[in-house]
């Protein structure tokens, strides 16, 4: 039985990369350290007492999947932790939903990871993927619509639950990027905003409004010139506050991709609590 100190150590990573994402800045459309995006309702604040709030949500996940495969059980049980975890959120936010994506996404990568510590991240994402295909049966989007269902039934798109049936592709394109500088993770975000089909975008706007916003984040991403000195960019955040648009599934993405670089390779389970410090990220 592993201390449960390494159940926290993994949270703290989690929490971490749910923190340095909204620090992250800047990010056209959602929350960063000096703009609120096309946000009335949030703020970094908010988002930093959201993360907190979702670290036991992470220890949990740990000590129930820890040495274990990917079965119907283990399904149920990390589907109602998750959705606690979604209560405790909307307590802490006072009913705004700033990580729901995050609830899921990086639930099921810290599940994996506990399933199988010495996984690299593409096995990480495999694992999850498999999680992600294992039915939910108390997954309320069958009896409630979700922003995710409606996308699906309007344009049949599949949004965040199809991401990791389908072992987030949208990541693993990502860990091929080099991701070293404040460069790299803008020219990364980017990346996500022109493919990622953002049902939050959607349910905001509507479809030709996502494949614009997609169109324009491309053009940036592929330029070569960095996307700070790209005149193009500070439009991409115009047009977002015009319509209204949140990445927020990008957002969760980008975050979910920080946390696997930050993941200690291998031997965790066997090493110190000690060997870890403080964890603060630079942007
Ligand atoms: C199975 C679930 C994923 C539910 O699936 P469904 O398809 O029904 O998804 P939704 O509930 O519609 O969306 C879930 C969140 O996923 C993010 N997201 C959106 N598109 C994508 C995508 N293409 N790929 C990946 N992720 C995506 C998004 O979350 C982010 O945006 C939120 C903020 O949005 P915003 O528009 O500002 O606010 P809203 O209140 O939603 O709208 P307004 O009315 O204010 O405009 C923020 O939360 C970000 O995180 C979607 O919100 C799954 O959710 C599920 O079953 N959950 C319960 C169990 C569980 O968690 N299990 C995990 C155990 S490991
Ligand atoms: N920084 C952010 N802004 C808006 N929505 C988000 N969902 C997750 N992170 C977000």
């Amino acid at each position: 039985m592993t201390a449960v100190t390494n159940y926290q150590k993994i949270a703290d990573l989690a929490v971490a990369a749910l923190d340095w994402e909204v620090d992250f800045t800047p990010k056209p459309g959602l929350v960063d350290a000096i703009s609120n995006g096309a946000h009335q309702d949030m703020d970094a604040a908010l988002f930093h007492r959201s993360a907190a709030s979702l670290h036991d949500y992470f220890v949990q996940l740990g000590a129930v999947a820890e040495g274990r495969a990917p079965n119907d059980l283990l399904r149920e049980q990390i589907g109602s932790l998750g959705r606690t975890a979604e209560k405790r959120m909307f307590a802490a936010t006072n009913g705004v939903n700033t990580h729901k994506g995050a609830i899921w996404a990086l639930g099921l990568l810290v599940t994996a990871y506990w399933l199988q510590p010495a996984a690299n991240s593409a096995q990480l994402l495999a694992i999850a993927g498999q999680l992600a295909r294992i039915d939910d049966p108390g997954n309320e989007s069958v009896t409630k619509q979700t922003y995710g269902q409606q996308a699906q039934h309007q344009y049949g798109i599949g949004g965040a639950q199809a991401e990791a049936q389908s072992n987030f592709p949208h990541i693993a394109r990502l860990l091929e990027l080099p991701l070293t500088t404040k460069d790299d993770w803008l020219r990364a975000l980017l990346t996500l905003y022109a493919t990622v089909d953002d049902t939050n975008v959607i349910h905001r706007s509507d479809l030709a409004t996502l494949r614009f916003l997609q169109q324009q984040a491309k053009r940036i991403a592929q330029a070569s010139e960095p996307v700070l000195k790209n005149s193009e960019f500070a439009g991409l955040a115009d047009f977002t506050i015009e319509k209204n648009i949140s990445p927020g599934g990008s957002a969760d993405l980008f975050a979910a991709t920080k946390f696997l670089k930050t993941l200690p390779k291998q031997d965790l389970a066997e090493r110190s609590v000690l060997d870890y410090g403080k964890i603060t990220f630079q942007l």
